[in-house]
């Protein structure tokens, strides 16, 4: 990598409940071949991943490093919520050797990449009226897990606040959706969001509506969305579809939390797969289903960024613009 010295690099990483993409940035722009994706699961820490990245990348040397990861941040320190690791800034500098190091929550990462993804990336769900550069958005990531953050436009710069909002109880709407949250309640203890809004909480919902049909079954995020393409399997429709309507009533009480005048996005492996099926399934009916406010709700539109690697540029951005 010869024309791209040292001291312009930053080694980014996004580590999610499942995966870990990392790559290499010169100021925001990714250096596409130098992206890695890791399975979480083949190592036992984030320290042993970063170590392996900067190994296969020949022992690069980078000015900073950012990591996003999926869990909260405090005090400089990450905690994964959905896997048993930790990271912390000494650790981040002793394994990339970096001068300036960063630790975001993945959620924050996905909102300082807001304005740098390609609009072939960016799928309409919902169009709203324009609203001026500096208002409010907020993204929502649907994947392992679930989370949100707003992103606002302050004079001194992007504020990306993070949250842990997944981890909020479920809004029930319906004798029905009161079934699912017990059902949830019965096997976690407490019925969040996070649990049926991710790839596990829709294997969760798949398995409610076997069970309730006196037929429990199994079948994997992926296998639910194939059978859903392929019109083979009932349940798996009805899962998709009591799935899509949870994400339009959570994401319209999000909104009306942040005011995200500016837009909705949509992010994470579980948003992009289930994309297609919005329109079909009523996102835009449970979105709107806020009484008084339904008319309000056409305020704010929503789409789902399709770019798997969009909080590796957010990482490039946060450190190009706190470290210039
Ligand atoms: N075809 C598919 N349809 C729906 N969900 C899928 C599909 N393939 C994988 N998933 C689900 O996507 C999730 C992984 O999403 P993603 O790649 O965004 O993960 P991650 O970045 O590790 O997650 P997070 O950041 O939320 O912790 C898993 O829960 C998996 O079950």
């Amino acid at each position: 990598m010869p024309q791209h010295p040292a001291d312009t690099l930053t080694l980014v990483a996004d580590i999610g409940g499942t995966n870990t993409r990392v790559a290499l940035a010169d100021g925001v722009s990714l250096l596409p071949e130098t992206i890695r994706r890791y399975s979480n699961r083949k190592f036992p820490g984030l320290e042993s991943v970063l170590r392996q990245y900067v190994e296969d990348e020949g022992g690069v040397d980078c000015k900073g490093a950012c990591v996003a990861l999926a869990g909260p941040v405090r005090d400089g320190v990450g905690t994964m919520t959905n896997l048993d690791w930790t990271i912390d800034r000494d650790t981040l500098h002793r394994a990339t050797r970096a001068e300036h190091v960063s630790i975001l929550n993945d959620l924050q990462a996905q909102g300082h990449a807001l304005g740098l993804i390609a609009p072939d990336n960016i799928r309409p769900v919902i169009e709203a009226p324009a609203a001026p550069s500096q208002a409010v958005r907020l993204v929502i990531g649907i994947g392992t897990g679930f989370n949100a953050s707003p992103v606002f436009e302050t004079e001194t710069g992007r504020f990306v606040a993070p949250s842990e909002s997944g981890h909020a109880n479920l809004p029930i709407r319906t004798p029905h959706e009161l079934k699912l949250c017990e059902f949830v309640e019965t096997a976690h203890g407490f019925p969040a969001i996070e649990d049926v809004l991710s790839g596990r909480g829709l294997e969760r919902t798949y398995l409610f509506l076997g069970t309730e049909a006196g037929t429990p079954r199994e079948k994997s995020a992926a296998d639910i969305m194939a059978a859903v393409e392929s019109g083979e399997d009932a349940i798996a429709t009805e899962a998709a579809r009591l799935f899509v309507h949870m994400l339009g009533t959570v994401a319209g009480n999000l909104a009306l939390i942040q005011l995200p005048f500016g837009g909705i996005y949509l992010v994470g492996g579980v948003a992009r797969h289930i994309a297609p099926y919005l329109d079909r399934f009523g996102f835009d009916d449970a979105f709107r289903d806020k009484g008084r406010f339904a008319g309000f709700m056409k305020n704010f539109s929503v789409s789902v960024i399709e770019d798997d690697y969009a909080a590796l540029t957010g990482c490039a951005s946060h450190m190009h613009n706190i470290y210039p």
